[in-house]
């Protein structure tokens, strides 16, 4: 589907999807755990549904409620082992967090299954997780060609993983550790980046009564984060929510501060979320910005160029970089290497979405530098299968100074099908056409 966007600023106020990132923490703990948990979920995506079919395909039993999800976990023994199906298919769509965090807990739970994906997946780096999941154990088809084979018995022990690549081996380590006889350490050296994935993570191990220590270790010049799982129940809490989502809020927030004013509803301000940071990088580049309770809420005020590091934050670079491209001056986004390694290479789609609607952006080494003049001409843009370069695309759009056209835009519903629902509803105005 093609979309074409007249230009018309967004106001008024929109309420927060649920968060993907959580919604898929809570579903596979829920999965693993001892008795049925009822998930608060109002909103879907393609990546949440991902994850649900892969837990099903495992024998978990996932019903859709009024509310969200009811979640009867896979069945267990009488000693209380899980019993997942054997032979089954994962399909992990084009969900990374997905077949990062199933790979894992499949290899844990012992079962011989295959895990398949599509699109851009199997290009997307597994190691050195793959690596450490061999030494341990399992037995892995080749490496890089989906659909990945895995059996074999997964031993605990140290795993070692580096800060730098995916923090999705780490949090898919932790929700796989209770089930790992001998007990897990996962030990990731610094810098550990995308690390508040990792506190989603740990939190909602801890809403699900698992126990995780965190420690700092220091080895010669070398420093490490520690975690230490012991093998122990997964524990219903019965009934446990998913907060909204700040990485596609980030959308409405940045057109907000190019025009505005927007406001995001349900909003968790103290949230565990590290995108939530786009009240803070919005303010930086000269936005008011409010934050409440339930929300946040951005406007306009002259925004100008300035330099952030995304290496905690990089689902946020499309949105900043859209605020960019309407700031007057340089903006220099560092620390973006991982950005290469996502549905898209996103420092490239980012770079020349901006550069298609006639702006000025180019990749210097892991930096993607924005010259901003205060407006867009507008253009035709490839969302290369990216659901947040369409995004990015749309909230520039709509302040563009002419019609913009964007190429393959269903990929929104990757996270955010009703996308641009809302976009109307803030004021946008859209043209659809296949
Ligand atoms: O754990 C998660 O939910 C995610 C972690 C991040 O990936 P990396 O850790 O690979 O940067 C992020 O980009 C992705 O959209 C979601
Ligand atoms: C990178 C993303 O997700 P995933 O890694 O789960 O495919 C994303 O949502 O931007």
């Amino acid at each position: 589907m093609d979309v074409t966007i007249e230009p018309h600023p967004l106001s008024g106020t929109v309420p927060a999807v649920a968060s993907k990132s959580v919604a898929h923490r809570l579903l596979i703990l829920a999965a693993l755990a001892d008795g049925t948990t009822d998930i608060d979920c109002n909103t879907t995506s393609k990546d949440i549904e991902a994850t649900v079919r892969c837990l099903e395909a495992l024998g978990a039993r996932i019903a859709r409620t009024r509310l969200g999800f009811r979640v009867r976990p896979i069945p267990r023994d009488a000693s209380g082992t899980p019993l997942p199906a054997s032979g089954a298919t994962l399909d992990c769509g084009e969900s990374g967090s997905t077949l990062r965090f199933m790979l894992p807990v499949a290899a844990a739970l012992g079962s011989p299954c295959a895990l398949d994906g599509h699109g851009r997946l199997a290009k997307r780096p597994l190691s050195p997780l793959y690596e450490e999941l061999a030494s341990h154990g399992a037995r892995l088809s080749q490496k890089g060609v989906l659909p990945l084979r895995v059996e074999g018995d997964l031993a605990g022990g140290t795993f070692d993983i580096p800060g730098d690549v995916s923090s999705q081996y780490v949090s898919g380590l932790l929700m796989a550790a209770p089930l790992i006889p001998g007990g897990v350490r996962v030990r990731v050296s610094e810098p550990f980046e995308s690390r508040a994935y990792v506190t989603i993570t740990t939190d909602a191990l801890r809403t699900f009564g698992v126990d995780v220590r965190v420690t700092h270790e220091q080895a010669d010049d070398a420093s490490f984060e520690l975690f230490e799982v012991a093998p122990q129940a997964v524990r219903t809490p019965g009934t446990v929510a998913v907060e909204g989502d700040w990485s596609n809020s980030a959308f409405w927030l940045a057109a907000g501060a190019i025009a505005g004013p927007v406001s995001v509803t349900g909003l968790d301000v103290r949230s565990p979320q590290g995108d939530a940071a786009i009240v803070t990088v919005a303010s930086l580049l000269g936005a008011r910005t409010r934050t409440e309770g339930g929300g946040a809420t951005t406007e306009r005020a002259a925004l100008r160029g300035r330099t952030v590091s995304v290496a905690d934050i990089p689902d946020l670079v499309p949105p900043i970089a859209a605020m960019a491209a309407y700031a007057q001056g340089k903006t220099r986004i560092t620390d973006a290497a991982r950005l290469r390694l996502k549905e898209s290479d996103r420092l490239e789609t980012v770079r020349a979405a901006i550069a298609c609607m006639g702006g000025d952006a180019t990749v210097e080494g892991d930096d993607l530098l924005v010259r901003g003049t205060g407006s867009l001409p507008g253009g035709v843009v490839d969302a290369a299968n990216d659901h947040r370069i369409a995004m990015m695309a749309a909230v520039c759009a709509a302040h563009a100074q002419r019609p913009t056209t964007i190429r393959g835009a269903e990929c929104v519903a990757k996270s955010y099908p009703t996308f641009f629902d809302d976009f109307r509803s803030l004021g946008g105005v859209v043209r659809e056409s296949e």
